[in-house]
């Protein structure tokens, strides 16, 4: 659906060149629900805006649902645009139309006729979860609801793509919830194809199939989110993916535990898929003379499965526990020794 090849974006600045994308190659399948997750400033937002040529790419190409986008004149750019619907984080909703008559603007754009307008306005109103919302104004709504607008907004033309800057992040945790449902929902309900950026795995680990790192303009990791959860490779990966499994909560507890006399061996187990439901720890204790507490443990779910980590600490002889780790291993769980006692 979506095919970037070589594609770089400078800005000219009075301090000099600012390299915002930097030579990124990057497909996205059609159907797919495609994150970009990345710290401020590393090009999220230009890479995002590239797609429907909000910016015009410095050098490469844009491929998006079959067309040239780096190479279509501007009537062709607002007719192939159609196919491309977005959301922001704030919004931008027109403050004097109501919450129809701000669904129904690209239709008018379009030319569409009223009776058809406000049928589809309807359509969508339902779509999104706002039944008899269509008269109040975007002051009157909460930020969910208003998301919910710019959604059924984004819809409104049937594109094939949404493309999602940073579409969550100005909401609280719940309501970020019962948004990316609805993502989730309306990706599979139609097919669309969704690519999101934002700064939070949680977003990612919720409801995207595959994630790009991008750290000063370029993709360092790419691949399915899973994958990427169950083995990082870069530290920038391994910082986002410890933002779920890792919390600041379980680092604090660790330490503390850490620093205890006689806290023995610490094993960090990653289970994936259906590992998580494994009775691993039982048959440890059945087949080695260990004893295992059990320090930490939280099992994430992601659109292809679950993912989980548990912190124990084993005490028993030095060449039992080498056993125990070998043992684990050969059930194709990750372990990692994170102390000796
Ligand atoms: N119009 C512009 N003119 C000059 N520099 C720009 C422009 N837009 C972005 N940049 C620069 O390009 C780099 C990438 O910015 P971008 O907004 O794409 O990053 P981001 O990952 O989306 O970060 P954020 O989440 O903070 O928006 C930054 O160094 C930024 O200052």
């Amino acid at each position: 659906m979506i095919t970037l090849s070589k594609i770089a974006k400078v800005f000219n600045t009075k301090d000099g060149e600012v390299k915002a994308v930097d030579n990124i190659d990057l497909t996205i399948d059609k159907g797919e629900i495609f994150g970009v997750i990345g710290y401020s400033g590393a090009g999220k937002s230009t890479l995002i805006r590239l797609l429907n040529m909000l910016e015009a790419p410095t050098s490469g190409t844009v491929e998006v649902a079959g067309k040239s986008m780096h190479t279509l004149s501007r009537q062709k750019l607002r007719a192939a645009r159609q196919e491309i619907g977005m959301i922001f984080q704030h919004f931008n909703l027109l403050w004097s139309r109501t919450v129809a008559e701000n669904i129904a603007f690209p239709l008018e754009i379009k030319g569409v006729s009223k009776t058809e307008q406000k049928e589809r306005v309807n359509e969508l109103i339902k779509l999104v979860g706002l039944e008899g919302r269509g008269g109040s104004y975007p002051s009157q709504l909460s930020g969910g609801q208003k998301q919910r607008v710019g959604i059924a907004r984004a819809l409104a033309n049937n594109p094939q793509v949404l493309l999602c800057d940073e579409a969550t992040s100005a909401l609280d945790p719940k309501t970020t919830d019962s948004i990316l449902d609805l993502l989730v929902d309306i990706n599979k309900k139609l097919g669309l194809t969704i690519v999101l950026i934002t700064h939070e795995m949680h977003v990612i680990r919720k409801i995207c199939h595959r994630v790009a790192v991008m750290e000063s303009g370029k993709i360092v990791e790419q691949g399915d989110v899973l994958d990427i959860f169950r083995r990082p490779k870069q530290e920038m990966t391994k910082e986002f993916v410890k933002q779920v499994t890792e919390p600041e909560e379980t680092e604090e507890a660790l330490k503390h535990l850490l620093d205890k006399e006689g806290i023995g061996h610490v094993l960090q187990l990653t289970f994936v898929g259906g590992d998580t439901q494994r009775p691993l720890i039982t048959d440890i204790v059945r087949k080695f003379d260990v004893n295992i507490s059990i320090l930490q443990g939280k099992i994430s779910q992601t659109q292809h499965g679950s993912y989980g980590s548990l912190f124990i600490s084993l005490s028993g002889e030095e060449k039992l526990i080498t056993d125990v780790v070998d043992y684990i291993k050969s059930q194709q769980v990750e372990v990692e020794v994170i102390h000796s006692a």
